[in-house]
């Protein structure tokens, strides 16, 4: 379970602090597909790399008692002079991979780089090497997934694979996903929560909090 714990997130700014949340304590409910629901600017994008860890709140804690993956779709973190099965290997060793050939492999096959996934990263076009980045979160088996651009990596027909790959993790674990797109939302959703003015809200129906959303 993710818990916020009296958490506080503002951007200084020449108009005064422009709070995101202030002093707020809230659980992210266990065994859901959440969506993050909110208008423009209402503070999701600021959220979900808080909870990923890119970010933190001015004071408060976010703590969770399980795994959760860094932002699928987020291609940093790879280097180019190392080959894909280095980068893997390097990702597969800090996030505590036991049987590394086995990840290895994974992520080779998830690509389809074949023989370049032995070349250096910075021989790669750029929708290859989203895709090493892409197999590299999708072949840990993380307890929650941060979805924020799930149809954004590689060409259509990666897309359309990739977004079958979060479905049936969707199953099997959790996801956490910001997106405008109601339609996506929808797939990979079965709950929401909404954040509007600094505050957040559970809504156990997802189509309940789409309608709210739509207001505001
Ligand atoms: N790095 C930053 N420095 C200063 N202000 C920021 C920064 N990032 C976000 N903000 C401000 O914080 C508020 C929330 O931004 P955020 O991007 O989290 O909203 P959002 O709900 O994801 O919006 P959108 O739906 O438009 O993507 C906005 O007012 C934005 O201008």
């Amino acid at each position: 379970m993710i818990q916020l714990n009296n958490v506080t997130k503002y951007y200084p700014s020449s108009l005064g602090n422009q709070y995101i949340l202030k002093n707020i304590s809230f659980s992210f409910p266990e065994n859901r597909n959440l969506a993050i629901l909110g208008a423009n600017g209402a503070g999701k994008s600021t959220l979900f790399r808080m909870l990923a860890g890119s970010e933190y709140p001015n004071s408060g804690t976010i703590t969770s008692s399980g795994s959760i993956s860094w932002p699928v779709a987020l291609a940093t973190g790879i280097h180019p002079q190392m080959t894909g099965r280095e980068n893997t290997r390097f990702i597969g060793r800090v996030n505590g991979v036991l049987d590394l050939e086995e990840y290895e492999n994974k992520v080779q096959k998830f690509t389809e780089l074949k023989h370049k996934y032995d070349l250096p990263v910075r021989s790669y076009s750029s929708g290859m090497r989203a895709r090493l980045a892409f197999a590299c979160c999708i072949a840990i088996d993380f307890d929650i997934y941060l979805i924020d651009e799930a149809t954004s990596v590689g060409d259509q027909r990666f897309k359309k694979r990739a977004k079958q790959w979060l479905i049936e993790k969707s199953y099997t674990s959790n996801i956490i996903m910001v997106s405008h797109d109601i339609k996506e939302v929808r797939q990979f959703c079965d709950s929401a929560v909404t954040i509007e003015a600094g505050q957040l809200k559970f809504y156990e129906d997802l189509e309940e909090a789409i309608s709210i959303y739509r207001k505001l």
